[in-house]
């Protein structure tokens, strides 16, 4: 059977996103892998599937290339507010494993209400207790990271040069050590400005993408609460800047664009669950 889907992306994280809403899509680790694979599949950092909500206008599942079912992305997020936008008067209400999240279409690109991060070492999770706003761990030159569950988790380091980092070295060893039962998204950031941030982000179950929502969320919330900027911050990634305001309500904004880039169909034969 064809089963058609969008290709889209926000600031060059892209995603093959199916509408399932009408009809229902058998989807599996092993389905959602092959899709993702730039190589013998269609190709992408995550694979977005919706579904009917019983408590938003839309479920959004997914899934990392590896396979793995996470919680939130920040990026897709804001697609399918983009797409969704003329059905939902350009407000609608996304169920996500990590939460329910708002999307707003505004003449400043999509703004997400991401929620409230939580810092607990349990919420993140960690393997035992400790200290979240500095972890008393190093992996070689990146130490004392800030953890933050924003629907999904996060080491954030704060480095002098996050361009200086080998993240594609060190960014699978912390992704999959013990201390992160569910893994976790790793971020290298540098104050590059007042309340302006770099940020470049190894994704768990993805690797290094050219833009992170969450990571960016996880990033600035980490910066505010170490004191290295206000509640109003860019994030700067290598596919483009985000805005994100930590909000007196205790949730985060997002703010930044979402894309469309084509339309296609595949055989799901092609691709066994
Ligand atoms: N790799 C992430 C999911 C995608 C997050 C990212 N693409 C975003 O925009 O937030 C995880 O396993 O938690």
């Amino acid at each position: 059977m064809r089963i058609p889907f969008l290709k889209m992306h926000g600031l060059g994280n892209d995603f093959v996103v199916i509408d399932a809403r009408v009809e229902p899509l058998a989807i599996s680790a092993a389905r959602a892998s092959a899709l993702a694979d730039r190589n013998t599949g269609i190709g992408c950092d995550q694979l977005i599937v919706l579904e009917p909500s019983e408590r938003a206008d839309v479920k959004m599942r997914i899934f990392n290339p590896d396979g793995s079912e996470v919680g939130a992305c920040g990026n897709a997020t804001r697609a399918i507010g983009l797409l969704l936008a003329p059905e939902h008067a350009g407000h609608t209400r996304i169920e996500t494993g990590g939460g329910l999240l708002e999307a707003h279409a505004t003449n400043s690109g999509i703004a997400v209400d991401m929620g409230a991060p939580r810092f607990d070492w349990d919420a993140i999770p960690l393997a035992y207790a400790m200290d979240t706003l500095a972890m008393p761990l190093g992996w070689e030159t990146l130490e004392n990271p800030v953890a933050v569950n924003v629907g999904n988790p996060h080491a954030v380091f704060f480095v002098p040069d996050a361009d200086a980092v080998d993240l594609a070295r060190l960014g699978p060893v912390i992704e999959n050590d013990p201390v992160f039962p569910e893994r976790v998204n790793v971020n290298v950031a540098s104050l590059i400005g007042p309340d302006h941030l770099r940020l470049r982000v190894w994704e768990r179950g993805a690797g290094l993408t050219r833009a992170c929502g969450t990571g960016a969320c996880a990033t600035a919330i980490a910066a505010m609460r170490r004191k290295l900027t206000g509640r109003s911050v860019t994030v700067e990634l290598p596919g483009g800047p985000l805005r994100i305001d930590w909000q007196n309500s205790g949730t985060i904004l997002m703010t930044g664009p979402a894309t469309t880039s084509f339309e296609g169909a595949f055989d799901d034969a092609r691709y066994p669950l």
